[in-house]
């Protein structure tokens, strides 16, 4: 398992080692003691899974104190762009994100820590995301930025008119108006 962190403070890209055979492939996929080795020390209580078809975006959302949630991303099929921004007041790459291109074929997974925007853009029809959560989910606490927030400009690899996106995401502050809890 390799672990290298973005050039955000904290936001890491986590890549698997993946063993191949005649039969297909096997690889942890979590490992609480491969992550305490490198530091890590998170006590993930919720998985989640969606599927969504190519061109929905979920975004940019967060949970505030006390339900912020760490998230480690991946995709089991398919394909899609994470963005995790970083909204963290004190931190000085605040309103800075970085994406990355999540699959089912490169296995890789982005370890967001509280106090960021997480989202992601589908890229291919029936993409299965999954995700590991350290704090259970808490409809109060949710909070969030429209996915298409001119001062973020976010290249989502997807047009924009053929965005899919929830009534929830579309009334979501933009980034300038939207005070960061975190
Ligand atoms: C996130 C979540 C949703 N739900 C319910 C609420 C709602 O009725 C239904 C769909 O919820 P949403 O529309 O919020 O789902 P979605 O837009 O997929 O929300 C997710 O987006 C990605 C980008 C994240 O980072 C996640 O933390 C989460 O916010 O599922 C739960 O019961 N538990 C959960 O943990």
């Amino acid at each position: 398992m390799k672990i290298t962190e973005t050039s955000i403070k904290g936001l890491m890209v986590i890549e698997p080692k993946i063993f191949t055979d005649s039969r297909g492939y096997f690889f942890e996929s979590y490992s609480k003691a491969k992550f305490a080795e490198a530091s890590i020390n998170i006590d993930f209580v919720q998985d989640n899974q969606s599927c969504s078809n190519r061109g929905t975006v979920r975004a940019l959302h967060a949970q505030s104190a006390p339900h912020a949630q760490t998230k480690l991303v991946r995709v089991i099929q398919g394909r899609v762009i994470d963005v995790a921004v970083d909204a963290r007041k004190d931190s000085p790459t605040f309103g800075k994100y970085e994406t990355i291109e999540l699959s089912a074929e490169n296995q890789k997974q982005f370890l967001i820590p509280q106090g960021f925007l997480h989202g992601f853009a589908v890229l291919e029809d029936n993409t299965i995301f999954a995700y590991k959560v350290d704090n259970y989910y808490s409809k109060e606490c949710e909070t969030g930025v429209r996915w298409n927030d001119p001062t973020l400009a976010i290249d989502w690899g997807i047009p924009a008119n053929e965005a899919i996106i929830s009534d929830k995401d579309q009334i979501l502050p933009l980034f300038a108006d939207w005070v960061s809890p975190f």
